[in-house]
């Protein structure tokens, strides 16, 4: 008889015996593997926390104890175990289950973002707010992954947690990966917490021997637990965590329910700070993920379930075709390095560290790090080419800010999926870089249209030794080349109709759309004029020169109207006195409901129908009121 069918909510697995949880356990890995090969999604995670998620939710009490999810993208069993399975059909698709928890979705789920780290600071507030209202009762839990407990935030937070008395449980899912294998001291630490062989033999002993027959029972066992512990302390070094002040719990292993809810339970009963230390492997249970050496089917899009094998077309992707141009450049230039936040893979920097693996430094996902480390290596006069998706830039402004710029160092942002990504959800979208950039003194930031000005802005950004450069670039297929008319100071014109009513100004991918406007626009007798600054901040002198020739500028970009490139070209236009009313186009300033990137550009107006529905218009308006009357504060 199914399990899974019968779970509605937590309270439903209390009464399962060992069996039955086992049966449990095959029916969600199945579940998961046949709905996330469907959808795409975060397989090799959940398939890594089916039996931790079972035992957390048995042990405790959610949602009146809190469980907090580090990064979020390992949930889809809590999900599960909270009555979502229906939902699991539009996993991560508009209107259907996010990939990440959900406060719309359940009760259960606190923390929506993406972004890695946070869930033991989350833990820390938490737990100070239910001590301050006397909510003795409850405990706070954040399960974070080997990767997250390598982000700067985790420790600012276990600094405070340690030092409390407060009942906060964390859980330390290790997998040894990132998505690659976790880099640092502490992953070593940790596997040297894990291959302490004495200290598990003995467990195995403990487990055997003992079992957990009725005979046996808990104080006899709980005995040799405390020997275990002392046992620990002889073979295992006393571990980080007890230096700081929290109780070690573990490791244990991470996919026997009965071994983590004594370890849960007893991290429970301690009503303090308490680390638990569960062993997991990452795609357990599916053999196409745990043969994946990139990264065991960390993230996958749609799959053939019976061999693994991706079911997407293949197309060249604007990461592959920095990763190449990157690999090249550097046999021209020994100063050049790559930086990763434990994303070599996905950010382009493989074939790179392919080539020169002592040239390629993944720092974990640290991206502050990251970024002022950068500083560091061009202040000895290396080139470093900080790589990141362009959402996690966002927590590494002060350190662009005041270790990069101030300084006036050459260092090089990458920032792939910019602009508007999608089906991760609202905290994904790179839809704030041009805003921050704005602001950054001496910051120069350009945005590809295509892989050869991707290639050429590339190269001009790793000649600029004194300033900080950022390239720009979406998440998926490349377009086609889209060649230049001509290029008048440093601004491509991909367009000229001759008489100019409109000139488009077109920021890195979105000259695609900006073409098409201008065809529409053309069908309605109005002229365009579309340019490609190319290097989009600071607005280019020859932008502003051909606003002033113009009836009306229209911007174009996948990226945030609140203070993007639209609103400094506006600045631009009036400080030069240029009266030419200005339309800009840009993603609006809220958090976006997760969809396909195509849905979501429509959702937010950002088409060639509707932007040129709206520039008719306001030429039409312009003809009514020759005055031209600002038409966009
Ligand atoms: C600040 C930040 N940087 C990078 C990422 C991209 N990212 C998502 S999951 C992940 C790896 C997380 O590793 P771990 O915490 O060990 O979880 P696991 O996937 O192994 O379960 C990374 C780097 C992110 N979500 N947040
Ligand atoms: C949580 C996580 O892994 C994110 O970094 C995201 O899933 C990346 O997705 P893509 O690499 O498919 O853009
Ligand atoms: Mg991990």
């Amino acid at each position: 008889m199914g399990q899974l069918e019968h779970i509605t909510g937590p309270q439903d697995l209390r009464g399962l015996g060992p069996a039955e949880l086992e049966q449990l356990a095959r029916e969600v890995r199945a579940f998961l593997v046949e709905h996330v090969s469907r959808t795409g999604g975060h397989l090799g995670p959940n398939l890594g926390a089916v039996e931790l998620t079972i035992a957390l939710h048995r042990v405790f009490d959610s949602p009146r104890d809190t469980i907090v999810w580090d990064t979020g993208h390992q949930a889809y069993v809590h999900k599960l175990l909270t009555g979502r399975a229906d939902g699991f059909a539009r996993l991560r698709q508009r209107g259907g289950l996010s990939g990440y928890p959900s406060r719309a979705e359940s009760e259960h789920d606190v923390v929506e973002n993406s972004h890695a780290s946070t869930s033991l600071s989350w833990a820390d507030g938490i737990a100070k707010a239910d001590e301050l209202l006397g909510h003795d009762d409850r405990t706070v839990v954040a399960v974070i992954g080997d990767g997250g407990l390598t982000g700067g935030m985790a420790w600012e937070a276990l600094n405070g947690i340690a030092a409390a008395d407060r009942p906060v449980v964390v859980v330390v899912n290790d997998n040894e990966r990132s998505y690659a294998p976790t880099v640092g001291g502490l992953a070593n630490h940790l596997a040297t917490l894990r291959t302490t062989r004495g200290y598990e033999r003995f467990l195995d002993w403990g487990k055997q021997v003992l079992g957990r027959t009725p005979v046996v029972g808990a104080p006899v066992y709980d005995a040799l637990h405390g020997m275990k512990k002392g046992l620990k302390d002889v073979v295992a070094p006393q571990g980080l965590f007890e230096d700081l002040g929290l109780k070690y719990v573990g490791p244990v292993d991470g996919h026997d329910v009965e071994a983590l809810e004594h370890a849960l339970a007893r991290a429970k009963a301690f009503r303090g700070p308490v680390i638990v230390h569960a062993l997991t492997r990452k795609g357990l249970g599916y053999e196409p993920a745990e043969a994946d050496e990139a990264d065991r089917f960390h993230g996958i899009g749609a799959i053939d379930p019976l061999t693994g094998r991706s079911l997407a077309v293949k197309t060249t992707s604007w990461t592959s075709v920095f990763a190449e141009e990157l690999r090249d450049v550097a046999e021209e230039r020994p100063d050049v390095v790559g930086i990763t936040a434990a994303m070599c893979i996905p950010v382009g920097l493989h074939l790179l560290q392919a080539a020169h693996p002592e040239r390629v430094f993944d720092v974990g996902i640290a991206e502050q790090h990251a970024v002022t480390s950068a500083a560091g290596m061009a202040y000895r006069g290396l080139h470093p080419v900080v790589a990141v998706y362009a959402t996690f830039l966002n927590r590494a402004f002060d350190q662009l800010l005041m270790d990069v710029a101030l300084h006036r160092a050459g260092v090089t942002f990458v920032l792939d999926r910019a602009g508007v990504t999608g089906d991760d959800g609202a905290s994904h979208n790179g839809m704030w870089d041009l805003s921050l950039l704005s602001v950054v003194p001496g910051a120069r930031v350009a945005a590809p249209r295509d892989a050869v000005t991707l290639q050429e802005e590339l190269r001009e950004a790793l000649d600029v030794d004194d300033a900080p450069t950022v390239l720009r670039f979406p998440k998926g297929p490349v377009p086609g080349a889209l060649p230049a008319l001509e290029r008048r100071g440093g601004v491509d014109v991909l367009r000229r109709d001759g008489d100019e009513d409109v000139l488009l100004v077109a920021v890195g991918p979105m000259a695609g759309l900006c073409l098409e406007v201008a065809d529409r626009l053309a069908d309605q007798g109005v002229g365009a004029t579309v340019v490609d600054p190319r290097w989009v901040l600071p607005v280019a002198e020859e932008v502003v020169a051909l606003a002033a020739r113009h009836r009306l500028v229209v911007s174009v970009e996948d990226g945030g109207r609140a203070g993007g490139v639209g609103s400094v070209l506006a600045r631009a236009l009036r400080d030069a006195g240029v009266g030419t009313p200005l339309r800009d186009y840009g993603i609006p300033q809220r958090f976006l409901e997760h969809a396909k990137r195509a849905e979501v550009l429509e959702e937010v107006g950002l088409t060639a129908q509707e932007v040129s529905r709206q520039v008719v218009e306001a030429v039409a308006g312009l003809d009514a009121e020759p005055t031209g009357a600002p038409l966009h504060d």
